[in-house]
């Protein structure tokens, strides 16, 4: 894990090593002041030469200033590193939620993996800046410390050394027990972000049940289990630090009093001593970081594993490694024997088989959940068929690219999502680089004009997250819209099933039917109007296509179909 983090910083070697150089001076100069003060006492005051005390004080004040440039280096560089590569692990882990397949966004909470990609990296990102720089100054700090209070007097390093184990010991007691608690803290505040995501979501229906009651509830025991991880954490800390401090402070009474009986044997001069004694401050200073370090480590330990844990999730549909573009489809597609289940053990479809002509439109109806949506979801391949093959103009669909299959198929379904932004921007969708002239037309095809002419803003009037300031049937325009501009060869439609008032439903209908003209198109229908105007109809029941063929001939079978339109 820690070569693949440290793989993230190879495309910022130089600003790397600026960090690296600058903090390490840093630490050594931070050594400057207690040899110093050694030789003031010893040599300087006893020779009563004030001009020369005045040099070192000049001499100590430019390392100071240095050290303080260092400091602004390593701070803004440092950050700027670290920022550098939460940037490129963020970049990385949106284009892979872009692959990744329905499959499994169909188990994800968006309230978790909005976390992954915000709150995760930015621990990752303190850790990548503060890791190796805290490490680096600890231990020059630490090493060069310990070096000088060796020349100083050897014995009296090795009982302040000591405190070295201890701290070890603290580390490896409660470093583990901090990251298994930062990971169940992470866990909680995921909770917490579903809960969050899907109440403001579902705002509307939790006022219209009245159920604000409830969902408080829910949230306070969301609130409350992140509290109890917290205090875990808390508890942890206040052991740790509490412990690494009286170590620290016993430490340093003893080297006093030690220091103090060998100056009063002669052993070591008052500048040695008090050198000695600063000497320790600097030495133990990287061990009292040790609770930061205990805090802030683990954290970003348990989002890079989530991060990893992301990137190593892979799409269950990709592109086949001989995939080749789709040339321009006429719109032949046909189903083989397919079979499919989201469950494998409980399949949806069974031997699904049924060709459709370039140019024709081919109603499904059926049962609700007999799996119609479900069957149509596989063409794009959203899923991939469990049996059987699909193929569009003679070609396996699984032989295409994605993108370029996908490019020619368009898809308007039953509950439209629209982003938050103008209608233009949500039209436009259909087509990127689509002119003012092309948006427009689109528009006037999926009979949006009026509407657009009526809005005070036109185009640019803003729709509202997922569109909530537009009606069901404008928001299913705006779809309809975006795939005039998209003009795909093949069109799949999942007819909404809310009732719209017969006016708008005409509309809408009308805009299909132009939308239909000279592409192949697949139509989950629910009104009749449709089923009388597609070509053929296709009735799925158990998995399969029960019956096929013209309304008048399904209707003079008396089949299932025939019971169907009666109702
Ligand atoms: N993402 C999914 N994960 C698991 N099961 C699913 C998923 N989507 C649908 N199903 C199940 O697959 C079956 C077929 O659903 P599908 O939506 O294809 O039916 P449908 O014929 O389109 O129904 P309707 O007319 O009500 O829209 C149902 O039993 C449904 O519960």
């Amino acid at each position: 894990m820690l070569r693949q983090f440290f793989a993230y910083y190879r495309p910022w070697m130089g600003l790397f090593w600026l960090d690296f150089g600058c903090a390490v001076v840093s630490g050594l100069l931070e050594l400057a002041f207690p040899l110093a003060v050694r030789v003031f006492i010893d040599r300087l005051l006893p020779q009563g030469d004030l001009a020369l005390t005045v040099l070192a004080a000049v001499v100590l004040l430019a390392i100071y200033l240095v050290n303080t440039g260092l400091m602004a280096i390593v701070t803004y560089w440092g950050h700027k590193l670290g920022i550098n590569i939460e940037t490129e692990m963020r970049a990385r882990a949106f284009d892979h939620l872009q692959r990744l397949s329905w499959r499994w966004y169909d188990t994800q909470r968006t309230g978790r993996l909005v976390a992954r990609v915000t709150r995760d990296l930015e621990e990752i990102g303190e850790v990548a800046h503060h890791g190796p720089e805290d490490l680096f100054i600890a231990i020059m700090t630490f090493l060069g410390a310990f070096a000088l209070m060796v020349a100083i007097h050897p014995g009296l390093a090795t009982l302040t050394a000591v405190i070295v184990p201890v701290t070890v010991a603290l580390v490896i007691v409660y470093g583990g027990r901090m990251t298994d608690t930062w990971r169940s803290i992470f866990s909680r505040l995921g909770d917490f972000n579903v809960r969050l995501e899907e109440n403001v979501g579902g705002i509307r229906v939790v006022q219209a049940f009245a159920n604000e009651d409830h969902e408080r509830d829910l949230f306070s025991r969301d609130n409350a289990n992140y509290r109890r991880a917290k205090l875990d954490a808390y508890r942890i800390m206040a052991a740790s630090i509490s412990i690494n401090y009286m170590a620290m402070r016993g430490i340093q009474v003893i080297v006093m009093v030690s220091g103090a009986w060998l100056v009063l044997r002669g052993e070591m001069t008052t500048g040695g001593f008090v050198a000695f004694l600063l000497l320790a401050g600097v030495f133990v200073r990287p061990l009292e970081k040790i609770a930061a370090v205990i805090e802030t480590y683990p954290k970003g330990i348990a989002g890079f594993r989530r991060y990893l844990d992301l990137l190593a999730t892979e799409p269950d549909v990709t592109d086949a490694p001989a995939a080749r573009p789709a040339p321009r489809l006429t719109g032949a597609v046909r189903y083989e024997g397919v079979g499919f289940g989201y469950d494998p053990s409980r399949p949806v479809l069974r031997d699904l088989d049924f060709e459709v002509r370039p140019g024709e439109t081919l109603a499904f109806v059926g049962p609700s959940g007999a799996g119609k949506t479900t069957a149509l979801a596989l063409l794009p391949r959203f899923y991939e068929p469990t049996a059987g093959r699909i193929t569009v103009d003679g070609i396996p669909v699984t032989d295409l690219t994605l993108d370029s299959l996908r490019r020619q198929i368009g898809i308007v379904s039953q509950d439209v999502f629209l982003f938050g932004g103008t209608l233009r921007d949500n039209i436009a969708y259909g087509r990127l680089d689509a002119s003012e002239d092309q948006i427009r037309e689109a528009a006037d095809l999926a009979r949006l004009g009026p509407m657009i002419d009526a809005m005070p803003h036109g185009l640019d009037t803003v729709v509202g997250e997922r569109g909530v300031t537009l009606s069901g049937g404008q928001k299913q325009r705006v779809a309809i819209a975006r795939v005039f501009l998209k003009n795909p060869p093949i069109l799949i439609l999942d007819e909404a099933t809310s009732a719209l008032d017969t006016e708008t439903e005409r509309e809408i209908q009308a805009a299909l039917d132009r939308l239909a003209q000279g592409r192949t198109t697949l139509i989950i229908a629910h009104r009749l109007a449709t089923i009388r105007h597609a070509d053929r109809i296709a009735v799925v029941a158990d998995g399969r296509i029960a019956e096929l063929g013209s309304h008048a001939e399904l209707a003079a079978k008396g089949g299932l179909y025939a019971r169907l339109a009666a109702a």
